[in-house]
């Protein structure tokens, strides 16, 4: 399905209440089936989280989590431990394409049975449960915070709780922080200090009600919005000014641009007035690669420069984003140069209209190519790409007045 996205207008205002982080929400659904006892409120809505939710209660051999990265990598380690249960853990044709090696390795180094049902080093993977004894283990930490994330969210499960030491330069910390405090909110102790992280064993937690934030990736598209349009009021709830999530450096990202956040009780406002821009931005993404797509984009429409570095981990996402991106920006008449991790963008002098952006299964690239309708009407192709993360989003982009049809 192809939605054509077009605003005939440069002043938006709105409300909209955003969907569950499906990174929170997704730690909070390995850690509740786990050790039980915990109550999520404001849970994603998003496929990622659907599918988490329904393999954590299937008893079928096979399990397949489609697009969704968190649950292929937390999965693995949960299954590791279940005791006597056969799993082959699968999911799309990319999914197929994104490595899991170096979290296998570490499992099967703590004790665990895994396998390659296809391709060494990739899923489709079959995992037989067991009790793992293990108490540490090390592992290069520059490819993908998953890895790390789904060895802590285990942790607890251990009968002596585990020790995770970290080579190389971490990626993505900012979600490692992440998996540790809903740990802790959810009972478990543990800590990250000096490339090591120890998670306590654990048998029981009290009951708690745990809410999660909503998603700041999702957001990082209204941002973009603010800033591409001459003013704007948009209230996104539910957010917190101490978050979890990395992604919430878009407030100060954004300031270059234009766009100011007021933090509310459970709510940010982005305001826009006043057309300031500068002539380029210089941006280190490591801690927040899922927001390297809607700057881009947003730097695109406002004819601004950019060099977005710390992209190394865009490559094995849903899809070679830093290619996909080139290849979307050059149509519209922008010119980008990419390496393995990084991209430089040089200001636009003008947009060509009605273009059809590929999306390449990325929800990401649909979303964050959207926005630029303000600037020149556009067409997204596969356009309910963007249910992984946000299935809500063209109702969101309608009701701040953008028009969204059938192409
Ligand atoms: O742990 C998480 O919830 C995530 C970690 C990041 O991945 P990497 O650590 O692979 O960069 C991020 O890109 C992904 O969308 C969600
Ligand atoms: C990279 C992403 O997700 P995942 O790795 O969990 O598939 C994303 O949502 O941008």
């Amino acid at each position: 399905m192809k939605f054509k996205v077009n605003h005939s207008s440069q002043n938006i205002k709105g409300a909209l209440q955003i969907t569950g982080s499906k990174s929170e929400s997704n730690r909070l659904l390995i850690i509740e089936s786990l050790f039980k006892n915990l109550e999520i409120t404001n849970l994603s809505n998003s496929d990622d989280s659907q599918v988490m939710k329904k393999a954590l209660t299937s008893n079928e051999v096979e399990v397949d989590i489609h697009h969704a990265g968190t649950a292929m990598r937390f999965l693995t380690a949960y299954f590791a431990v279940k005791e006597g249960r056969e799993t082959v853990l699968t999911g799309s044709k990319r999914m197929q394409e994104r490595p899991i090696k170096l979290l296998v390795e570490a499992l099967r180094s703590m004790g665990a049975e895994i396998t390659y049902e296809k391709n060494e080093g990739y899923p489709p993977i079959r995992i037989q449960g067991k009790k793992l004894q293990a108490n540490s283990v090390s592992l290069q930490a520059n490819i993908s915070s998953q890895y790390i994330s789904a060895l802590m969210l285990i942790g607890a499960s251990l009968p002596h709780g585990l020790t995770i030491s970290l080579e190389g330069q971490v990626t993505s910390t900012p979600y490692i922080l992440m998996t540790l405090e809903m740990l802790q909110r959810s009972g478990i102790q543990g800590s990250f200090e000096d490339n090591t992280i120890t998670i306590e064993a654990c048998s029981a937690l009290s009951p708690k009600t745990i809410p999660v934030e909503s998603d700041w990736s999702s957001a990082s598209y209204f941002y973009s919005i603010a800033a591409l349009c001459e003013e704007a009021e948009i209230s996104l709830s539910n957010y917190r000014k101490e978050s979890l999530q990395g992604d919430s450096c878009l407030a100060k990202i954004y300031k270059q641009f234009g766009v100011t956040t007021s933090f509310g009780e459970n709510s940010i406002m982005l305001k826009k007035s006043k057309c300031s821009k500068p002539a380029s931005i210089s941006e280190d993404l490591r801690n927040s690669p899922d927001i390297a797509q809607t700057i881009a984009v947003t730097c695109l429409g406002l004819g601004v420069g950019c060099k977005l570095t710390g992209l190394h981990t865009l490559k094995i996402k849903e899809t070679d984003r830093l290619v996909a991106l080139k290849n979307e920006i050059e149509k519209l008449g922008g010119e980008v140069v990419i390496s393995n991790d990084h991209l430089e963008l040089l200001p636009a002098t003008s947009l060509k209209e009605n273009i059809e952006i590929a999306t390449y299964n990325d929800h990401r690239m649909a979303m964050a190519f959207a926005p630029i309708a303000l600037k020149t009407p556009v067409i997204i192709e596969d356009a309910m790409v963007v249910s992984k993360s946000y299935p809500d989003f063209y109702k969101d982009l309608e009701s701040l007045n953008f028009t969204v049809q059938n192409a």
